[in-house]
């Protein structure tokens, strides 16, 4: 479905204004609101002026071209990376068997932080002048929360893994990403605003998304475009503390960078992201050897590829090239994604699929939406989180089940709930 602006053309205004202070304090409690933010920076959206349902990404970097060309912006911060209208969008993980819906949708006001610069964008009515909305309502912590279990249970879930490590021993697959869910219940309708400023608070060094209903914080970067250079994080192979927090992390850091299945299941994954830009690059950087990226919960074997990008390719097209990589799928890709739909028994929807935004340039932000959760509108009390583990030639069920559960950490503690 396209709701656009028909013929008529739309104008925007970009003003610079003094500090906001936390971009997340404008979120309304109801009503569309969206953001995606990182230490601090990024951009809240309100309202919505237009919106594209597809599932597809190069479908909605045909349409944003067409939307953007109805614009006529003006701004006090031309050339300025991520500032003026932008589309921000949420894309299902394979979107041949989901029953969910990606988005794409173009807000009425953006109110946005970069370093020392802040700013404000508004479409159409341009009566409404310079003046910042006034900040949502304060936020709601969940009241009791209930937790109702995975769609499987975990030794449901471990014969899976278990099945999948088979196929891989036999050689029919190197890769596959496996993952599962857990549903919650609140005593009422869940306020997201809340969870995500616990995401922001606990976890600043990743990219917390809000969009139509999935919240969560992740620390992958599918790709930023910027100017014409393109940049992609890389994550794959992780370790965690166990409950008592009694390893040291140079420890723990040192024994992830010397083991060989989480360099083996990284390296699938640095080469789907490679080779997925290559076409796209004059020239790339690949490092050798990744480096070790340390979050509160888990820590993550990290490489980040950059590349000089050919003009033309927008960062909607570039994360239809890279969608689905290897961190989150697997390798073959068309192999893994079938494995996936045929043993993982749940619907992922937005889960581990690219979240993020497009500027008027094509320039943008696509992270991977992980560590996070989906609250459907028929049911604002309830909500269901992913998480997923690579699987290769040497993974041990259990200890995937437990890596899963590092996993879940993030949401659970934004949620007040302790991880079981
Ligand atoms: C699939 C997830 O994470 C991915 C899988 C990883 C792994 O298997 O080591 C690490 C980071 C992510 O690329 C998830 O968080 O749900």
């Amino acid at each position: 479905m396209i709701l656009d602006f028909g013929t008529a053309r739309m104008r925007a205004t970009t003003v610079a204004i003094a500090d906001p202070g936390p971009l997340e304090r404008f979120l309304p409690e109801s009503g569309p609101g969206s953001a995606f933010i990182r230490r601090g920076d990024g951009v809240v959206a309100l309202g919505e002026v237009a919106r594209f349902e597809t599932d597809r990404l190069d479908a909605a970097d045909v349409w944003w071209d067409e939307i953007s060309n109805q614009i006529d912006h003006d701004s006090e911060l031309p050339g300025e990376f991520g500032t003026g209208p932008l589309a921000l969008g949420s894309f299902i993980f394979d979107p041949d068997r989901s029953m969910e819906r990606s988005v794409l949708t173009v807000p009425q006001v953006i109110i946005g932080r970069r370093g020392d610069l802040a700013w404000m964008t508004r479409l159409g009515d341009a009566r409404r002048g310079t003046a910042l909305p006034s900040p949502g309502e304060p936020t709601r912590r969940p009241g009791h929360i209930t937790q109702m279990g995975g769609s499987l249970r975990r030794g449901e879930w471990e014969r899976i893994v278990a099945e999948v490590v088979t196929l891989i021993r036999s050689g029919e697959v190197d890769k596959v990403v496996l993952a599962r869910d857990l549903h919650l219940k609140a005593d009422g309708p869940l306020d997201l605003r809340h969870i995500y400023g616990r995401l922001l608070e606990t976890y600043p060094m990743t990219w917390a998304y809000l969009i139509d209903g999935l919240v969560g914080a992740t620390p992958e970067l599918l790709l930023r475009r910027q100017g014409g250079l393109v940049t992609s994080r890389v994550l794959a192979g992780t370790v965690w503390q166990d409950g008592s927090g009694a390893v040291d992390p140079l420890a723990l850091a040192a024994e992830l960078a010397r083991s060989e299945k989480d360099m083996s299941e990284h390296a699938f994954a640095v080469r789907s992201v490679a080779d997925a830009l290559a076409p796209y690059c004059r020239a790339m950087n690949v490092p050798d050897s990744p480096s070790v990226l340390r979050l509160p919960n888990v820590m993550h074997l990290a490489t980040d590829v950059t590349g000089v990008v050919e003009p033309g390719a927008t960062s909607l097209a570039l994360a239809a090239a890279l969608h689905p990589s290897a961190a989150v799928c697997g390798t073959p890709t068309h192999l893994a994604m079938d494995i996936i739909a045929e043993v993982e028994t749940i619907d992922r929807g937005r889960y581990a699929g690219p979240v993020g935004w497009v500027d008027m340039d094509g320039d943008g932000e696509w992270a991977i939406a992980l560590r996070g959760g989906q609250v459907r509108p028929e049911s604002p009390e309830s909500i269901q989180l992913f998480a997923g583990a690579g699987i290769v030639a040497d993974s041990t069920p259990s200890v995937e089940v437990q890596e899963t559960a590092a996993k879940f950490v993030p949401m659970l503690q934004a949620l007040g709930v302790a991880p079981s």
